[in-house]
This record gives structure tokens, C-alpha cells and sequence, in this order.
């Protein structure tokens, strides 16, 4: 358990034993070295200083056209709780532990100043494809969107080629949407790929696909929502695997998983406001071997950001802390008060 409330003269912080604070790679940046750990928060210490916010967007995304986020504060600076509103306690709670990790923790050494981002390319039509890259300048490497429901292949083909005309690079997600036999043929049809993103569901299936194309696969799905992220690697299902910080549980835990993988990784957002790409920025500058782009640059997806945008500049963006703007588009008391139960929640999950 990563979290645990502190009990009597055992007092056991939350973030680890004291030995961890004299490890490299859990130094932080905003506390002094030697400040002792801070204690897990309650639920009304996150609520007292919370946000919850609607971000509208610029385009659907995976369906969604406003973010619902909640941000709080604690002593190392803003952390995001902002689970898709579909998922169940059992799986939010771990976005709450890294929310907390950021607030209270703050980031670790970071080894980069930037990180390479690739430009996010929705399910649009191929018409409006260069309107979507025009917001990610100097992007060299794209993701797009394909096997959208309600679309076809030849539609997947046109906006692949479209983006593929404007960004050398071009990497496409399923979302796992595909079958096995689907997914075979869309990727002999889209062409020269970096790689394909979570063509099918399982981990089987990304296996059998793998052994049957040439192409890069990547799994995203198979380690964000499963229970052991591990088992991608000794099915031999992948080449690549996208790592995202709140379904993993933190910043820390996203770098521990990726010291364990045996391939390439990807930090990527989960649709995170500027709080939560504060964190996913620092964790992919703080991997030690980083040799793709990241998915990170969403921040351009939304109309408005809780805090100035991560921008991308030259096909990166720059790590930073972040603190929200005075003006937050609020959310109505009704969601609000929805955020809130749900922290409470998942906030008693967690310390259980
Ligand atoms: O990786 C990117 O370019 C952006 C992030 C992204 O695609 C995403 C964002 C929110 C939820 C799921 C996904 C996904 O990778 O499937
Ligand atoms: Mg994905």
C-alpha cells in the first residue's frame, strides 16, 4: 500500500519510509531535502482548498466535448483528481494518490528541461486535419486517432494520409477498437507507421497482432487499466508502452513502472488540465531513457486551461510548476458537489 494514515508514535508517512528521502531519485523540488515527509491529507484538507472545473474543448474527444477536473493545493504546490467520470472508485482512487503525490510531494529531479511532444490528432475528417496540427508548431511526430465507431477504414486512411502530408512522424491509437483480423488489415492499409497504439483490447489480442505485423505495436489500455501492468511484457504484447500518471498512481510510480518494462515508453496525458500536465511533464523529464515523443501536448485541445497551457514550442514543451489562474471556469454547484463525494470516496479507499 503506498498510502497509509499516521498512527500513534509509528508515525509512517504516506510517501514512503525516510530512507526514500535520501534516494536520488525521490529528492524533491519544492520542500527543503531534509523536511520530513508530510502526512497523508484527509478529505476535507483537499476539499478546502479544491477547484472543480469544465474545460470546454475545441474538439470531442473520445466523446467528450467539456473536462470535468478538480485541483487542490497542499504544500508542494497544485495536484489533479480528474478520473473520466465513468470509471468506478476502485480505479479513481489511484488517480487521487497521484493528485496528492503532486500536491504534497511535488516532482522529482527532473534530468531534461523539455520533453518532445507529438501533435494529438482527434477522429476528424481529413479536411480538417491541418487546422488540428496548425496548434502544435514544430510538432515532428503526430497521433491519430483511428477506429472511431461510426467510421470507417478508408476514413481512418484519408485523415492518416492527410496528417502524414504535414508531420513526418505519424503514429496512430485504436483505443482498442479493432479485432485481431481489423486490425491487420487497417495496418497494412495506413501505411509506414511509428507505431499502433492499442489496436485490440486484450493483451492476448495485442500479442497475436504483434506476431503478425511488422509494425510497432503500443500498449496503452492494457497497462492504465489493468492490475499489473507487467504481464504486457511477459506476453511479449508490445514494443512501446504509453505510461500515464494518474492511472498509475503518481509520478514515482510511473517511473518505477517504466524501470521495470523492458521497452520504449511514452508519457502521455490522460486529457489532464495544465495542474495534472505539470506532473506528467515532470515525470517524463525525469526518466532516465526517453526516446520518443510524448503525448502531452492535449493542453492544446481545450478552449480554455486552468493555468497558462503547457504550448508547445518547437516541437517540445518545457517542464514547469504550475499555479491556476484567479478566473477558473468553474463547474456548477451540482457537479461540484459530485466531485466532492467522489473524492470522499475514493479518499476512504485509499487510506482504508
Ligand atoms: O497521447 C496523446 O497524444 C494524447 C492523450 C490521449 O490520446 C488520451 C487522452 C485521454 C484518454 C486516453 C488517451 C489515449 O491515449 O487513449
Ligand atoms: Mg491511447
Amino acid at each position: 500500500m503506498v498510502f497509509s494514515q499516521p498512527t500513534g508514535k509509528n508515525k509512517q508517512s504516506p510517501f514512503g519510509t525516510s530512507d526514500d528521502r535520501r534516494d536520488p531519485k525521490t529528492t524533491f523540488r519544492l520542500r527543503p531535502k531534509d523536511a520530513p515527509p508530510p502526512s497523508m491529507p484527509t478529505a476535507d484538507d483537499l476539499i478546502a482548498s479544491s477547484r472543480v472545473v469544465s474545460l470546454p474543448m475545441r474538439t470531442a474527444f473520445r466523446g467528450i466535448t467539456v473536462r470535468e477536473a478538480m485541483i487542490f493545493a497542499g504544500p508542494a504546490g497544485w495536484g489533479e483528481f480528474a478520473p473520466f467520470t465513468e470509471y468506478d472508485d476502485a480505479e479513481s482512487r489511484i488517480w487521487l494518490a497521484a493528485g496528492i503525490e503532486a500536491a504534497f510531494l511535488g516532482a522529482p529531479e527532473p534530468l531534461r528541461d523539455e520533453v518532445d511532444v507529438n501533435a494529438t490528432v482527434p477522429a476528424v475528417a481529413a479536411a480538417d486535419v491541418a487546422e488540428i496540427i496548425a496548434r502544435y508548431p514544430g510538432a515532428t511526430t503526430a497521433k491519430v486517432k483511428v477506429a472511431e465507431s461510426g467510421q470507417t477504414l478508408a476514413d481512418d486512411v484519408a485523415r492518416v494520409e492527410a496528417v502524414r502530408d504535414l508531420v513526418p512522424t505519424v503514429r496512430v491509437d485504436a483505443n482498442g477498437n479493432w479485432s485481431v483480423a481489423e486490425a491487420i488489415e487497417a495496418i497494412a492499409a495506413l501505411g509506414d507507421l511509428e507505431y499502433v497504439e492499442q489496436p485490440c483490447r486484450t493483451v492476448d489480442e495485442l500479442a497475436e497482432v504483434r506476431r503478425a505485423v511488422s509494425t510497432p505495436i503500443a500498449a496503452d489500455e492494457s497497462i492504465r487499466r489493468s492490475t499489473d501492468p507487467m504481464r504486457v511484457a511477459k506476453a511479449g504484447a508490445a514494443d512501446v508502452a504509453v505510461l500515464k500518471v494518474a492511472p498509475l498512481g503518481g509520478m514515482r510510480a510511473l517511473l518505477a513502472t517504466a524501470a521495470k518494462l523492458p521497452m520504449d515508453v511514452v508519457v502521455s496525458s490522460a486529457l489532464d488540465t495544465a495542474v495534472g500536465m505539470s506532473a506528467g511533464v515532470a515525470a517524463a523529464a525525469a526518466l532516465p531513457n526517453l526516446h520518443r515523443a510524448c503525448g502531452l501536448g492535449t493542453g492544446a485541445m481545450f478552449v480554455r486551461d486552468v493555468a497558462e497551457p503547457f504550448a508547445m514550442v518547437d516541437g517540445a514543451v518545457t517542464v514547469r510548476d504550475v499555479a491556476p489562474t484567479a478566473d477558473l471556469p468553474l463547474a456548477s454547484a451540482e457537479r461540484t458537489q459530485w466531485w466532492h463525494d467522489r473524492l470522499r470516496r475514493c479518499h476512504a479507499l485509499l487510506v482504508g
